[in-house]
């Protein structure tokens, strides 16, 4: 995989960049949408690729290893056989699933024991395994076996779970610079930055990541319900560490406000549940607000959703159908609000793109924060 920075901007510290892998090139500031379980819920390739103009979907590690499971998946030739997505995949590694789905799981030095939200079956992940398991599944980047440490934390237990996360990290590097891909294309391992909220141990935790030296970086442990200050605060600080000529990851974020901001403080890459999980109850991230197509005021609105952002769904439907199929429990409206939501995100990122390339991003981002943040 390889990385080129394009133009950084002069009021912030946003760039854009492109990286590039065997599965195609991805323009930064991007956003992938969150394909859990080998789909992205409600929404067919097509449609992602056409409407969304989605250029890299995430996976999970933890999802795809319990269900369809590795042998389905190396049978198929890897996840972009099994599901059809021939453009470039993450792989989450499971160090947030396990922690926040699995049923009783027990954290030791040589990895994490849990059982199966599925069926209870016991299970061991290991960065060793975790490696090998994400070899199978074929994501283009993959990502290291991590404990995001939970929020609130003392500083004790973030101290220790940020030094697992180190030497976890050391034995994923030398597992996977010791193994080959499966399927003929290349894979690229990113590290996770710790640290929790505390300053030194996030200091601490960029320089050591920084060090590995690795063809991408991530930032985790944030999203985690901390409030969104402490998020920026966390995030800055770590970018300033991280080296700018490589593309930087942050994991889980967020709403369109936060990846705004969080462009304007270098951050590249985003992914979050948020605009399919909340189509899903009937919240719609449009150009002009936020809309929850539930409330009455939009049953007779025969507007189209928000035609701003140019795709098929956001133009073809009005407010007021969406507003009946989601009442309705129609199967329909997940598919319409996931679609427009998802379009909706990559339509913000593409545009904070045209906006550090024109050179006034800094005064656009302010009027779209408020913009976006608007309940209507
Ligand atoms: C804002 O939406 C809520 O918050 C979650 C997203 N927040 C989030 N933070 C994350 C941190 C990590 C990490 O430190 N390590 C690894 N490996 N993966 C991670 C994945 C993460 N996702 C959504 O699931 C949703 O519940």
């Amino acid at each position: 995989m390889k990385f080129t920075l394009g133009k950084k901007d002069t009021q912030t510290k946003a760039r854009t960049g492109t990286l590039i892998t065997d599965h195609g090139d991805i323009q930064t500031p991007i956003f992938m949408p969150v394909g859990t379980a080998a789909t992205v819920k409600a929404v067919h390739q097509r449609e992602l690729k056409d409407d969304i103009k989605a250029q890299i979907i995430l996976g999970n590690t933890y999802h795809l290893y319990l269900r369809p499971g590795l042998d389905i998946l190396e049978k198929a030739g890897g996840l972009h056989k099994f599901n059809g997505w021939d453009r470039p995949i993450l792989t989450d590694s499971g160090g947030y699933q396990v922690f926040s789905l699995a049923g009783t799981r027990k954290i030791k030095e040589e990895g994490v024991m849990f059982k199966s939200h599925i069926d209870g079956s016991k299970h061991e992940f290991t960065p060793e395994n975790v490696m090998d398991i994400q070899r199978t599944i074929g994501a283009d980047i993959i990502m290291a076996f991590d404990e995001c440490t939970p929020y609130p934390c003392e500083y004790g237990y973030a101290r220790n779970s940020m030094e697992l996360t180190h030497r976890w990290l050391k034995r994923c590097i030398n597992r996977f610079d010791t193994t080959e891909g499966k399927y003929g294309y290349s894979q690229t391992l990113f590290p996770i930055v710790q640290g929790s909220v505390y300053k030194d141990l996030r200091k601490q935790s960029a320089e050591f990541i920084a060090s590995c030296d690795r063809e991408g970086n991530a930032i985790g442990g944030l999203s985690v319900g901390e409030p969104a200050e402490m998020m920026y605060e966390m995030t800055e600080l770590v970018t300033d560490i991280l080296p700018s000529d490589k593309p930087r990851y942050l994991m889980g974020v967020g709403t369109p406000a936060n990846i705004l901001e969080c462009i304007a403080l270098g951050v590249d890459m985003f992914d979050c549940v948020m605009p399919t999980r909340n189509a899903r109850n009937g919240m719609l991230f449009t150009s002009e607000g936020i809309i929850n197509i539930r409330n009455e005021k939009w049953k007779d609105d025969f507007n189209p959703i928000d035609p701003a952002i140019g795709n098929y769904a956001s133009t073809f439907y009005s407010k007021a159908y969406l507003r009946h199929l989601t009442i309705s429990k129609e199967i329909l409206a997940a598919q319409i609000a996931s679609i427009h939501n998802l379009a909706f995100y990559l339509w913000l990122v593409g545009q904070a793109r045209e906006h550090i390339l024109a050179g006034d991003f800094g005064v656009w981002k302010d009027h779209m924060v408020k913009k976006v943040s608007t309940r209507l």
